[in-house]
């Protein structure tokens, strides 16, 4: 490391504070942490036609996405369903509106709705019939877990019962030779983290929100985060739900095998259907081993192409250990300086990457980022940067990352985007809405996962603005259906995305959801007014 330390000062694009030390310093203690052939939004180059072949799925004969939507004709709720459900629940049927307040809004205080009636249970065999009365009554009914979901669909629109799974917070099982943990919907993420860490083991993924969201929750968005591009998304990592359908049946299909190809896999219906098909109870998932050496280091490069090949190298050159690729740019580190008072650890650059090795032996680990920063630094990818050593450094190079969302949310109203796109382009739809909105936006940012393809674009503006909200969208969904790409990577469709469904998904795909809806939730009590779009109600 002292070569590369010595060499890297000889270069005009030193890379400062990487350790003097040997490389075995480097093992830290880890972060336990269509377009028909004119696409308007585009320079007409002609790979670019190619990759914009693909018909939209939209048209003037859709209704209109922004509007809301009419309440539904389900039942109010009357005395006799009140004691009911203070019977079955003593204690936990609340009904004051000082407790109701902040569950009835959502994490980005943008959608609010007026439930009068927030129901916790504790066991699955309560969610059942809880469901079971709902049911026959005709109420309706708001999954809710750690409602820190960014699309509205975490809260009531009107007044649905809430349903939290807070209390449902028990580990179940946990097989340290397999890795296999079983647990209720309600634990929290960050809870689950560490007792797992406790035992050799992490959760196979990591987000921002992981103090306050439910694995349920997680589930039920089939939430992303920033370890996918290594442990991969939950379809795979979760072996078994149990889950209680809109009549109060319990559907058990929590098994925890690696494998069982025994008919349809009937849980990957409720991974990612936000509570509109059932209520996640529990969830069997398979965790990794914890890594022995993490690194991170925190990059700056001038422009996204040089950071795009960056990303090439670290794939190319850090192989196996690479477990996380992630970038901001320089507007989202002049927010978290800003509004959060975080100072860049390095010079000022127009992008900046987060990358995490995950391994098990440092010596080898260290090894081979030297190698691929020392790539990097002499071909002139990358113009500084610095490398974590200890815990706290660890976390406070992850938080430039984590921390964008929060930094956010003191500039303005916040229009949010979470786009999948083919990764070459993923930087493209950011400088072309910045064009586009001209001095229109209070701040145009880009971050997000680039080993997933996802980008995060956030608009601000000083107030709620509906003439800027005109301007971003349709924009933003046909930039994105021009390139084949996602409007929702992540965070779901919720109340918010629900009737851009067609720009990435047809029309036939889109009927076979409200067919399955139908046939699980007939009387359509659960979670309504979400992910499905308006035209299929
Ligand atoms: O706030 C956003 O737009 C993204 C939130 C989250 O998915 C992240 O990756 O930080
Ligand atoms: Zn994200």
């Amino acid at each position: 490391m002292a070569g590369i330390f010595q060499r890297s000062l000889r270069l005009r694009t030193a890379l400062r504070h990487l350790s003097p030390q040997s490389p075995l310093s480097w093992a830290v203690t880890g972060r336990h942490t269509p377009l028909d052939l004119h696409c308007p939004f585009l320079p007409s180059t002609s790979w670019q036609f190619a990759a914009c072949s693909r018909k939209l799925h939209t048209g003037a004969d859709r209704p209109s996405p922004a509007a809301a939507p009419d309440r539904l004709p389900f039942s109010r709720i009357t005395q006799e369903d009140l004691a009911f459900f203070r019977k079955i629940l003593p204690g936990r049927a609340v009904t004051d509106p000082d407790l109701l307040e902040s569950s009835n809004v959502d994490w980005l205080k943008s959608v609010k709705g007026s439930s009068e009636l927030l129901l916790r249970p504790e066991t699955t065999e309560e969610v059942s019939q809880i469901l079971k009365y709902c049911n026959s009554r005709n109420l309706a009914v708001n999954p809710q877990g750690g409602n820190t979901g960014l699309v509205g669909g975490s809260v009531p629109v009107y007044d649905e019962i809430i349903l939290s799974t807070a209390l449902m917070n028990n580990i179940l099982t946990f097989d340290s030779i397999s890795g296999i943990l079983t647990c209720q919907a309600g634990c929290v993420l960050e809870n689950l983290s560490l007792y797992l860490e406790d035992r050799d083991y992490i959760m196979p993924l990591d987000l921002g929100a992981k103090g306050s969201c439910h694995i349920g929750g997680n589930v039920a968005t089939n939430a992303g985060g920033l370890r996918l591009l290594r442990y991969g998304s939950l379809r795979g990592t979760v072996l078994g739900l149990e889950v209680v359908l809109a009549d109060g049946r319990v559907l058990d299909c929590l098994v925890t095998l690696r494998k069982d190809n025994t008919g349809y896999d009937l849980k990957q219906l409720f991974i990612g259907s936000e509570g509109t098909l059932g209520v996640i109870t529990s969830v069997s998932i398979l965790c990794p081993r914890k890594p022995k050496s993490v690194n991170v280091v925190f990059l700056g490069c001038e422009t996204f192409e040089q950071l795009l090949k960056t990303f090439q190298l670290s794939r190319g050159m850090l192989g196996e250990i690479l477990s996380a690729f992630e970038f901001l740019d320089s507007e989202c580190m002049r927010l978290l300086n800003t509004h959060l008072k975080l100072r860049n650890p390095i010079s000022d650059c127009p992008f900046y990457v987060v990358i995490e090795t995950s391994g098990s032996d440092s010596t080898h680990d260290g090894e081979k980022l030297h190698h691929f920063l020392e790539e990097a630094m002499t071909s002139s990818l990358v113009t500084d940067g610095t490398v974590a050593t200890e815990d706290s450094k660890i976390k406070a190079l992850w938080s430039m990352r984590e921390r964008v969302t929060e930094a956010l949310t003191h500039d303005g109203f916040t229009y949010k985007y979470d786009i999948s796109l083919p990764v070459e382009r993923i930087y493209q739809l950011v400088t072309d809405m910045r064009e586009h909105l001209g001095d229109r936006a209070k701040s145009v940012v880009g971050y997000g996962h680039v080993g997933d393809g996802n980008l995060h674009l956030n608009v601000t503006s000083p107030a709620k603005d509906p003439a800027l909200l005109a301007a971003i969208e349709p924009f933003v969904y046909e930039w994105t259906a021009s390139c084949n790409g996602s409007i929702s990577a992540e965070h779901g469709l919720g109340l918010k995305k629900r009737n851009y469904i067609y720009y990435s998904k047809p029309s036939q795909a889109v009927a076979l959801m409200g067919n399955i809806k139908a046939m699980l939730d007939p009387k359509g009590i659960l979670n309504p007014y979400k992910t499905l779009p308006d035209d299929l109600k």
